[in-house]
């Protein structure tokens, strides 16, 4: 998999559980052979900040794929669930409007035991979505070579 140049955008809302978010990606990115080499990483304050963001990186073309990664946690009001919302909704209509693979693991919980429990699991689907991703992307381009 060494092709690969991903993107890597993570919003580090909540220090603590970026790092530890950060730390299990690049356990499970040596694993599944990913070349730390051809991804760019990139931290933004929070969810919300998403969408603009990547809109404007989109702008570089030698990205081929783009992986969000973030936790939003609830706090004491609702705020958390209207972050959750915007930011899903916006980032998931970026990837209809964009012809590189987007993979979403903007994980929402309700306390840190829950995110400690799913991290794994949501990792390595994520990362195998990226592998996954990646050669169908590979096949859509030869194929549209072959058209054109
Ligand atoms: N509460 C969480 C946020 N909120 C911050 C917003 O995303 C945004 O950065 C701020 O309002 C400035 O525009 N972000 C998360 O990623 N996670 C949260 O739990
Ligand atoms: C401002 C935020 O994103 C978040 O901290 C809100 O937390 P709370 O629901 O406890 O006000």
């Amino acid at each position: 998999m060494n092709k690969v140049k991903g993107l890597l955008i993570i919003s580090c809302y909540n220090n603590k559980l970026c790092s530890l978010l950060l730390e299990s990606i690049f356990k499970h990115m040596i694993i599944y052979k990913i070349n730390e080499k051809n991804l760019i990483y990139l931290k933004i304050p929070g969810s919300l900040e998403f969408s603009w963001i990547i809109k404007k990186l989109l702008n570089f073309n030698f990205i081929n794929f783009i992986f969000v990664l973030g936790i939003i946690i609830k706090g004491k009001t609702i705020h958390y669930k209207l972050v959750s919302n915007i930011s899903y909704y916006y980032i998931n209509k970026l990837s209809y409007n964009i012809n590189i693979p987007l993979i979403n693991l903007l994980i929402t919980i309700n306390n840190v035991n829950q995110f400690l429990n799913r991290i794994k699991y949501n990792i390595l689907n994520s990362i195998y979505n990226i592998l996954k991703i990646s050669n169908l992307n590979k096949i859509l381009l030869w194929e549209l070579q072959q058209i054109n």
